[in-house]
């Protein structure tokens, strides 16, 4: 049997205080060579994985393993829809949904051993306007979060935590009309998959493989619901909560009242627009289990 090329594309800034070198070093001691022939390549700016993730498709390079968080995995997985190029994933960052939804474990040992014997499935991509996403995106108190979130210097889901509990205070819920109705929401998430990240399940009756998008809207609560709502959200049950209201659709339309602040798997992006289209391609992204 042939080799098989497969490319490692290393965010050297992803991850706390990790050790790149060594998972580099444990991939070419670990890795099976007589199925794959590796070539690891470390970005050079933000944007790069993108650019590296078209190449490896135009070149018919069958893996490309996205070394680093959810950022990275979301650059190259967005070059990649439609590509017969499929998506690897070694977690190095902080939230790492797509990696948990698709099973991929944590330790960079055991994702070799994975990637030895890994199998291809075909999963949804999902697109907020014409932004790609593949576990969730949304509006609210999430975004909010992730805006003030992507300006501190820590990471990790004590930061996060702490965020949470800081800018609930002063949060404004959110004025939008969506489905016919006119809402001050919490937040509304889209949900590809079933988590944000961190095994905080916010669409937890979500597939990503079912052609369908779920959204989970929550309305306003007082403080004092707050840590119930968050027991639920990490024991996937939040689609029962008083405050959740849970939808499922091929599409899905809203409005706010001023240019949207978005986040779409964790990064956010204040939108020029006020106006949101959530959309699906099903089955379109070829991923390595
Ligand atoms: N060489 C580089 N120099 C500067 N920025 C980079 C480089 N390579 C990638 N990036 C950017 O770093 C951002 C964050 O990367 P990534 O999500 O992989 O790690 P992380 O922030 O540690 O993970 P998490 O968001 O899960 O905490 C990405 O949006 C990407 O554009």
């Amino acid at each position: 049997m042939s080799k098989q090329e497969i490319w490692f594309v290393v965010n050297p800034f992803s991850g706390r205080k990790k050790n790149h070198q060594a998972i580099v070093d444990l991939i070419e001691a670990r890795l099976d060579k007589k199925k794959y022939q590796a070539r690891v390549i470390p970005t050079k700016a933000a944007g790069h994985a993108t650019e590296l993730a078209y190449e490896a498709s135009e070149k018919k390079v069958p893996y490309i393993v996205a070394m680093g968080g959810d950022g990275t995995v979301n650059e190259i997985a967005k070059a990649l829809i439609g590509s017969k190029t499929a998506l690897g994933i070694m977690p190095m960052g902080s939230g790492n949904g797509l990696a948990r939804e698709l099973g991929i474990p944590m330790k960079p040992k055991e994702v070799i051993e994975k990637l030895n014997t890994a199998s291809v499935q075909q999963i949804d991509t999902c697109y907020v306007n014409d932004i790609p996403f593949f576990c969730t995106a949304g509006v609210g108190f999430d975004a909010h979060c992730a805006d003030v979130f992507s300006k501190l210097k820590g990471r990790g889901l004590l930061n996060y935590v702490r965020v949470g509990l800081q800018e609930f205070w002063a949060y404004k819920p959110l004025k939008c009309s969506f489905g016919g109705n006119n809402y001050e929401a919490f937040s509304i998430t889209f949900g590809n998959a079933r988590q944000f990240g961190n095994n905080a399940f916010i669409t937890p009756i979500a597939s990503i493989t079912d052609g369908f998008i779920d959204c989970t809207l929550l309305n306003p609560m007082p403080l004092w619901e707050v840590p119930f709502v968050i027991t639920k959200l990490f024991n996937k049950t939040i689609h029962e909560s008083s405050y959740a209201e849970v939808y499922r659709s091929t599409q899905f339309k809203l409005k706010g009242s001023e240019k949207l602040l978005i986040h779409y798997d964790g990064e956010p992006l204040r939108l020029d627009t006020d106006e949101l289209k959530i959309s699906i391609r099903e089955k379109s992204l070829r991923v390595m289990i």
